[in-house]
């Protein structure tokens, strides 16, 4: 008496990716699977877990079809996750047999299109540009160039970043050769420099031309990722504010492609690229800690 039964509860999920950036996704619509920040820490571990950048649940929504939430790899929840939403989107799509879904995020309700070319089209909403929004710890009026700069400093390596936030926080610096910049090295730095009181996703990106972009991440929580939607997007937000490029531009990240357009009118940001499931599988109970496994 007062021993608890073994009843371990196998729970499972989908391996997907946008880009090479990769998620498992786990389906939580029809059951409450606790998924606390060393379970989520260990599912993301690609030495002793399943491995990913970013853990997704699907939750159920009373706004939307579902509702996404989104766990970095550090196990710290975040409020956008545009490759993410590429994944979800494919799958909600195909499971209502319509191309039209929207998606509720921490954030805001996401609007998508996923098409028969399999591409699928979110609209990320408007970027948020004031400083306190991105949020940053001192006041800039204008956030298109801010001051900040790493390395020495009078010959600093990055300087003069802008910064957005697409709901989650960014600074793009724009330089001459992207792959020439340590980002390994330098990302985690300016990802907990004080300006930035939540943290931020860091990128470098160097124009090729007004309709292009080349773009590498270093993403908060993460480290660096084969691609980051949302830094797509902060990057053709940024580079259109500077005069550099066009509202509608392809970023080629490491990964592969997205093109991006901050339209007109409604300032909205529309992101369009592919997404892929990679596997399906069944959770290990360890991974979910000792309340999952029935100890
Ligand atoms: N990979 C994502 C962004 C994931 C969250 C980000 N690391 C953050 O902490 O804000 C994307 O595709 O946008």
């Amino acid at each position: 008496m007062g021993l608890k039964t073994m009843s371990a509860t196998t729970h499972s999920f989908r391996k997907m990716n946008g880009l090479g950036n990769d998620f498992v996704v786990i389906d939580r619509r029809h059951d409450d699977l606790s998924l606390p920040a060393d379970a989520v820490r260990a599912i993301a571990d690609r030495a002793t877990g399943i491995g990913c950048d970013q853990l997704i649940a699907l939750d159920p929504s009373s706004e939307a079809d579902v509702f996404m939430r989104i766990w970095n790899a550090d196990g710290g929840e975040v409020a956008a996750c545009g490759n993410a939403a590429r994944c979800v989107a494919g799958v909600v799509a195909g499971e209502l047999g319509r191309p039209t879904v929207t998606i509720e995020t921490e954030d805001q309700v996401l609007g998508a299109y996923a098409g028969p070319d399999g591409l699928v089209t979110i609209d990320m909403g408007e970027p948020r540009l004031a400083w306190d929004e991105i949020p940053l710890t001192e006041e800039f009026h204008d956030t298109s160039c801010i001051e900040l700069q790493a390395g020495p400093i009078d010959a600093p390596v990055l300087h003069s970043p802008g910064v957005v936030s697409m709901g989650n926080p960014h600074a793009i610096f724009f330089v001459d050769d992207a792959e020439a910049i340590d980002l390994g090295r330098i990302g985690p730095m300016l990802e907990h420099h004080p300006l930035f009181p939540e943290r931020a996703n860091i990128s470098v990106a160097r124009v090729l031309d007004e309709g292009h972009i080349r773009l590498r991440t270093w993403e908060r929580g993460a480290g660096l990722t084969r691609a980051c939607g949302t830094a797509a997007c902060a990057s053709a937000v940024a580079a259109v504010r500077r005069g550099l490029t066009d509202r509608k531009v392809t970023v080629s990240l490491p990964g592969g492609d997205l093109v991006i357009e901050w339209r007109e009118g409604d300032g909205h940001v529309l992101m369009t690229g592919p997404y892929a499931l990679d596997f399906e599988g069944t959770l290990p109970p360890e991974l979910l800690g000792s309340e999952a496994q029935g100890v």
